[in-house]
């Protein structure tokens, strides 16, 4: 099932977003005990979990019970600003409590692997491996809810249009180099590996992403547009601004 709902603006979309997250995070773990989220960067990604941080509503998670993946990373140095882990601890991990060992992002350029892209992207895809679910036919965890945001040339974690990135279909991680956006080197879930989410959302703000939006929703090929690509096992939902929905038939 594919949904599309409308906010009046990026703020409300956050708000929004981050109840809905609240809400899909404390149904998980009444089903499972256990609830999975997997992580964007990007803007509209990271004020969602700003949002979850002021929501009083916060408190009905049960945090340490929370398992706490990474769609991409930028390929940085540990603790770098611009690393998509650093703006999640630092609009939400660092304060609700969850389970260290629960957390896991993506390796830094600083860390184990150096600068080996590669073999970060093959560790993570070990880590999802070893938590493995029976319930996906690839080796990832049960991923309750996956967060996206779209880039303005239609990308989506760090799959860019044209690229092998995008058409990887044995992988579960890859590493991504020569990106357009900076930095140039990521790593990032494959297009197989978010179809395996229960839910797969897609959030996304401002004028500049309308055009990719409405190709998206129109079927484009995930090679031109990877956002077309996305999408969960059980519900594919759109949360947009109205300047991100401006170019969608129905006016938005
Ligand atoms: O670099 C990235 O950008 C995209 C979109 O970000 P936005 O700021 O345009 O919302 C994001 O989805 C991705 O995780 C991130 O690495």
């Amino acid at each position: 099932m594919t949904r599309v709902v409308v906010h009046a603006s990026g703020e409300l979309l956050a708000a929004a977003a981050a109840a809905r997250l609240i809400t899909a995070l404390v149904d998980a773990q009444a089903e499972h005990g256990v609830a999975s989220v997997v992580l964007t960067g990007g803007r509209t990604g990271i004020g969602v979990l700003e949002q979850v941080r002021r929501s009083p509503a916060r408190d009905a998670v049960d945090w340490s019970n929370v398992d706490v993946y990474w769609g991409d990373e930028r390929f940085l140095p540990d603790g770098d600003p611009e690393r998509n882990e650093t703006q999640a601890r630092e609009a939400l991990l660092d304060h609700v409590p969850v389970d260290p060992e629960r957390v896991h992002p993506m390796a830094p350029s600083d860390g184990r692997f150096g600068a080996d892209a590669e073999a970060a992207a093959a560790h993570y895809a070990e880590v999802l491996a070893t938590k493995a679910s029976p319930a996906t036919d690839i080796a990832v965890p049960r991923f309750d809810v996956l967060l996206l945001g779209v880039g303005e040339e239609g990308h989506t974690a760090s799959l860019f249009p044209d690229t092998p990135y995008v058409k990887e279909v044995e992988r579960t991680v890859v590493g991504v180099h020569d990106c357009p956006k900076p930095p140039p080197t990521r790593i990032s879930l494959t297009l197989p590996a978010i179809r395996a989410a229960s839910e797969v959302w897609l959030m996304t703000t401002g004028a500049a992403k309308a055009e990719p939006v409405a190709a998206a929703l129109a079927g484009a090929q995930p090679v031109d547009i990877p956002a077309a690509g996305a999408r969960g096992r059980n519900k594919t939902l759109w949360l947009l601004d109205a300047a991100a929905a401006s170019e969608l038939p129905t006016g938005g």
